[in-house]
């Protein structure tokens, strides 16, 4: 048999399977899915076998066709679904396979070969005198005899000079060399004691022992009381002994020892509240029928649930996935990013306990890589996580939820720059799941899809748009909570320089007064963290990127975070010597500061990059803050998303506006859905809730229809806007960036690929103008221009924007005129990237 494989080759040139000779020791284990260890090009790599044919059908010549190394899982990490849709996600996203696979596993299974070598004792005794000619050290004779199989390097660390002597031996035979891959992590085992099987005879015994066996006692004593196998560490603890004691036991044969395998449980120790189904609100009724009928039916199909900030959208996606769970599916839960919101794994895991897997950025690698293996060895049926977990290997899958569905960690920003929303799409086909994505503000993409706003054609995950679901009140008949907009501008004038607006002002001390919580938000996009001369003007800037310098106050150094030069913050202006240089910190502190000022005693809880890189540093402030040990919860925008605290009663928005004039065409819209999702968070139980914010713009339609909770007000002239200047979703788009450390030679190359596309465009009878009133079918190419930081890393950069509309597949004309300035000659040497519905267009 041939296995065809993917090795672990990032290039373009070995983009394609080659085949392999399955041994015959194991033909029948390597399958597709398979990863295996295969010999190439003089070294040994990690592969995915992604088909296994018979030999004949192979067209490589026999004779030049290597064996596979070794096989590397007992099961196949892959599943032949996942090799169909990295297929799909390579010709998509215009990225290579191995990358497309690697996305989908975690990465502890991202395998390196090692090189080891092992004294070969049957050389020894076979030819003894051969094996002492050969003058390897006593020392390191020895060494080896005790130790088994070592690294190579660590025997050169150990032994410099034994270099010669080690080839010779290798060359002869007395030691063996071999190269296998070893994972980052691997499984973890652990040493478990067994109580005896004669428990009778055992206790019997214990009571004849003299005393002066105490330890032995103790240890047999405590595992007759074991109910089941004991870890060993836990033994030794617990009984206050050593393992010679036990191994005494073992060797009495009173007891046996036994390796396991362990799981790094990220939520070991913790209990969750077991949650019952709550009975549903009419429009929660509604909703969940279509779902279950969809899931029933197991067709694919998609909805987009639009359903206000609490609205109750969490209770209607546990009662789905209880249904799929009650038909023997499996179901997938897609959070924004899930270290920020462990409110929402305390719902899943009390509603659903073990059967939950939970995977995300925070776990170590082994913690993920054993959450990912209970659902491999389908010890699983859910998985709440982050982006990468909508690639669970699970086997019938019922139900995908991608909950706050607009929000931007779906879409992963390296290669292969997918969206989780599309490759749940592509998957529901796959396994004729229901899709549901939720959000109190969906993105405009999902909005027009569902809308019949759709004249961007079909070149997506394809097939059906999205049903749209509604759910507009709140449980309980609860109010949304009433938003005043406060004019900043007004308030310098009235002689108020405090970044406190008297309204947000006399609302804090309210809500001191009344016991009562609030959440301020500093809207930290586009807020300044670097370092300015108030006397020159001189900004700090990375010496290889055209970017300026973040300053982090906990260790006063400034820090490019491109390339991640560093140096230290100056005292003086390097340019004119003035001591009036500031920093401008991250903004958070600056405003817990004032609060400090302005009310003392205040207990406040400040959540941002600074507080928050520790693990588990998130669910520690957040459940201080829900034991109403603060006052206030100061954030970032990890405030905004998806908390439910009872006495929050008042949201304030410290700066709405920062991040609506950004250079990026959805600054509207992330505004609108930021103070939409930070203003839902009040009042959402009993006590009424209120909202302040304060803003330089508040003409602007982001923040009018904001404050009046208006979403369709919003699109309606959101889209309006991305008609007239033509954006998504009136067209499609795909940012091809190009770098190289000369310039004359990029604007070459770049001019030239610009050029090259158009004429295939041109050919294909497709070129032309893209804007919201042009005609159903055309492609354009803008650019090169400069990318907006136009040097990184001391490479310059440009960037092509295709924009296109109507049924064109822009992918496939992109990939061949591409192919040979990433392949071939044509791009001397210039660096493509490929990004398709690009999200960060700065
Ligand atoms: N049927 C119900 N009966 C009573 N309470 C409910 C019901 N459904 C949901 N709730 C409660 O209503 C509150 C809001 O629900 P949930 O957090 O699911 O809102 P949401 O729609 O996800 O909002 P957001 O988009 O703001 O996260 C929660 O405290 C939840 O426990
Ligand atoms: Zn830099």
């Amino acid at each position: 048999m041939i296995a065809r494989v993917i090795v672990d080759v990032p290039s373009r040139q070995t983009d394609r399977p080659f085949d392999y000779e399955v041994p015959l020791a194991l033909e029948g284990w390597v399958e597709a899915g398979s990863r295996v260890g295969v010999p190439f090009g003089g070294r040994v790599l990690q592969g995915f076998v992604v088909g296994v044919i018979p030999s004949e059908a192979s067209e490589v010549d026999m004779s030049k066709i290597k064996p596979i190394a070794e096989l590397l899982d007992p099961l196949p990490p892959l599943r032949p679904d996942l090799i169909e849709l990295a297929s799909w996600l390579s010709v998509k996203y215009c990225c290579t396979m191995i990358a497309a696979l690697q996305a989908m596993l975690p990465a502890a299974l991202k395998g390196k070969a090692e090189r080891t070598v092992r004294l070969s004792e049957s050389f020894e005794e076979q030819e003894p005198e051969a094996a002492a000619a050969v003058l390897l050290p006593d020392g390191l004779r020895e060494w080896l005899r005790r130790s088994g199989p070592v690294k190579l390097d660590t025997l050169r660390e150990r032994f410099p000079d034994a270099g010669a002597y080690v080839k010779a031996a290798i060359r002869i035979g007395l030691l063996e060399e071999q190269v296998a891959i070893r994972d980052k992590v691997s499984i973890r085992k652990v040493q478990t004691v067994i109580p005896p099987v004669d428990r009778e005879g055992a206790a019997e015994a214990l009571a004849a022992w003299p005393a002066r066996a105490g330890k032995q006692r103790d240890v047999l004593a405590f595992m007759l009381d074991a109910e089941g196998p004991v870890p060993l560490q836990k033994l030794l603890a617990d009984t206050g002994t050593t393992g010679s004691t036990v191994k005494a036991l073992v060797d009495k044969g009173w007891l046996t020892m036994r390796e396991v395998e362990a799981s790094r449980d990220p939520y070991a120790g913790r209990t969750f509240q077991r949650t019952e189904p709550l009975p549903l609100t009419e429009g929660q009724q509604e909703v969940l029928k279509w779902i279950v009928a969809s899931i029933d039916a197991r067709e694919p199909k998609p909805y987009l649930l639009h359903g206000v900030t609490g609205s109750g959208k969490t209770e209607v996606y546990l009662q789905a996935i209880q249904r799929c769970l009650d038909q023997g599916l499996q179901a997938i839960v897609l959070v924004p990013e899930i270290s920020l919101t462990p409110q929402m794994v305390e719902r899943f895991k009390g509603r659903f306990g073990d059967a939950v897997a939970v995977l995300h950025s925070r776990l170590s690698t082994g913690e993920r890589y054993d959450e990912w293996r209970k659902i491999r060895e389908r010890r699983a049926q859910v998985a709440v996580g982050a982006r990468s977990a909508i690639f669970a290997p699970f086997e019938s899958i019922g139900l995908m939820i991608i909950d706050e569905e607009h929000e931007s960690s779906y879409k992963q920003e390296e290669s292969p720059k997918y969206h989780a929303r599309d490759v749940a799409i592509m998957r529901a086909k796959q396994h004729g799941a229901t899709v549901v994505l939720g959000s109190a503000t969906p993105s405009l993409e999902s909005f027009a899809a569902a809308t019949a706003v759709r004249p961007s054609g079909n070149n997506g995950a394809g097939g059906g748009a999205p049903l749209l679901l509604a759910m507009p009140d709140r449980v309980a008949g609860r109010p949304m909570p009433p938003v005043t907009v406060v004019d900043m501008r007004e308030e310098l004038q009235g002689g108020n320089r405090s970044m406190f607006s008297r309204t947000l002002y006399a609302g804090l001390a309210d809500r001191l007064e009344r016991g009562e919580q609030s959440v301020l938000l500093l809207n930290r996009r586009g807020y300044s963290t670097f370092v300015m001369c108030r006397s020159c003007g001189y900004t700090a800037a990375c010496p290889h990127c055209d970017i300026s310098l973040t300053y982090h106050q906990k260790t006063r150094v400034l820090r490019c975070h491109y390339c991640g030069h560093s140096e230290n913050a100056p005292s003086a202006c390097p340019s004119c010597e003035s001591e009036h240089i500031r920093f401008f910190g991250t903004g958070t502190q600056k405003v817990e500061e004032e609060l400090a000022k302005l009310f003392p005693g205040i207990r406040v809880i400040r959540m941002d990059v600074d507080t928050t890189t520790e693990k588990g540093s998130h669910e520690k402030l957040l459940k201080q803050f829900g034991e109403r040990k603060a006052d206030v919860l100061l954030g970032t925008q990890m405030v905004a998303k998806g908390l439910d605290f009872p006495y929050v009663t008042l949201v304030g928005v410290v700066a709405a506006d920062t991040s609506l004039h950004l250079p990026d065409f959805r600054s509207a819209e992330r505004t609108f859905q930021l103070l939409t999702q930070v203003a839902g968070r009040a009042g959402r139980h009993e006590l009424p809730g209120e909202v302040v914010v304060q803003s330089y713009a508040p003409e602007h339609y982001a923040i009018q229809t904001a404050q009046h909770h208006d979403y369709d007000a919003f699109v309606r002239e959101e889209l309006a806007h991305r008609r007239a200047m033509g954006y998504p979703p009136y067209c499609r788009l795909i940012l091809v960036t190009m770098s190289h450390e000369q310039l004359p030679l990029l604007t070459e190359v770049g001019d030239r690929f610009a050029q090259r596309l158009r004429d295939a465009a041109l050919a294909a009878g497709v070129y032309g103008r893209v804007d919201g009133t042009s005609g159903p079918r055309a492609l354009d190419v803008l650019g090169p221009v400069a990318s907006p930081i136009a040097r990184m890393k001391d490479r310059y950069r440009f960037q092509c924007m295709i924009k296109y509309r109507g049924n064109v597949d822009a992918t496939a004309l992109l990939r061949e005129t591409i192919r040979p300035f990433m392949e071939g000659s044509e791009g001397r040497g210039v660096q493509f990237g490929i990004d398709v519905d690009p999200h960060m267009i700065l």
